[in-house]
């Protein structure tokens, strides 16, 4: 089954886009980063997938369930955390952890969620809380008014996780908070995906993305550009070649840049009778290395581009489209 599906998904907010036949579809499981840049439609696809905006055509569905028409339905699979958390101001941070608990308690839901009784259901809530407490460095005697942007985050995210959703969205989680927290957050994060649960991270960290995420999509004017699986996305690409070689090969490669379509990524730099260079090559492994062969080496760096760069070449592949 589907975790989630955007289909021909359409929000105008007047005559400003939000999403505009939006198609995407989440396999249950998955880990899944949606990147875009400001203004793309991220939280818009978002809102209209937990039904906090209606879209003016299309439909949205978590596990299968129509969001727009019968959200109550999984109202207890679903896990979502804002990019702003905000909350009672003057109630401890105590006191909305056990309020958020009592909002899921009753029998029916802890049966939804693979527990004998309430009983069991709620211990597991509390034994998931401490946890998170401790490895997020959360002090539960604070009201929420006395807590920095960061730690309001850390409490956003307690929240939206302690009743194990099946389902989990999560709108910027890590913005404004300490590398340290950062990275226990997506520990956390990768301990649920592999318990089971589908996540669906918008993120501007596109090293966070690119560590974490088993599939992700490029959304660019209320659209998405590419979703694929990072292993393809990566594997399909273009190769970066760093390469030293002796000034008086340069003309070679001038002659290779025609022959094989690669690109010249920034400035040559000088270093003494050698030259640094960077090139973009779409060949497979085997036609880069025979390439090379023709050259005397003084140095070479072959990686797979990184998220960041990928997401670059996508971007301004497009552009130059427009
Ligand atoms: N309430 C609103 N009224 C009018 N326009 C809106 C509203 N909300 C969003 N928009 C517009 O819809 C477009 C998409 O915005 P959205 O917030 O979904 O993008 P985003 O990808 O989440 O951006 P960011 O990365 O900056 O958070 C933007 O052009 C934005 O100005």
């Amino acid at each position: 089954m589907m975790g989630i599906e955007f289909n021909n998904v359409k929000k105008y907010y007047g005559k400003s886009r939000g999403v505009d036949h939006l198609n995407l579809k989440i396999v249950e499981g998955d880990f899944f980063g949606f990147v875009g840049p400001n203004g793309a439609g991220k939280t818009t696809a978002i809102k209209a997938l937990l039904n906090l905006i209606i879209p003016d055509s299309g439909s949205v569905k978590i596990l299968g369930v129509d969001t727009q028409k019968q959200i109550r339905k999984i109202k207890t699979a679903i896990g979502y955390m804002p990019s702003e958390v905000n909350l009672y101001e003057d109630f401890t941070v105590e006191k909305l952890f056990s309020m958020n608990r009592s909002l899921y308690l009753n029998h029916e839901n802890a049966v939804l969620q693979g527990h004998r009784s309430k009983k069991a259901f709620e211990a597991d809530m509390r034994k998931l809380e401490n946890e998170m407490v401790q490895r997020l460095m959360i002090d539960p005697s604070k009201k929420f008014k006395a807590l920095s942007l960061g730690n309001r985050k850390k409490i956003g995210f307690v929240l939206s996780t302690v009743h194990r959703p099946k389902v989990l969205i999560l709108d910027e989680p890590t913005s404004g908070l300490d590398p340290l927290v950062q990275d226990e957050l997506m520990k956390l994060l990768i301990k649920f995906n592999m318990e089971g649960m589908t996540i669906m991270l918008s993120s501007h960290t596109l090293s966070e993305v690119e560590n974490n995420c088993k599939s992700v999509g490029l959304i660019k004017d209320g659209k998405m550009l590419k979703h694929e699986s990072m292993e393809t996305l990566k594997r399909h690409n273009l190769k970066t070649v760093d390469l030293t070689i002796n000034r008086s090969e340069l003309n070679l490669l001038e002659h290779w840049s025609h022959q094989y379509d690669a690109t010249k990524l920034g400035e040559i730099r000088a270093l003494g009778s050698f030259v640094k260079i960077t090139y973009k090559m779409p060949q497979d492994i085997h036609t880069i290395l025979s390439s090379l062969s023709q050259l005397t080496l003084e140095d070479v760096d072959i990686y797979n581009p990184s998220l960041e760069t990928l997401f670059m070449h996508y971007y301004h592949q497009e552009v130059s489209h427009d």
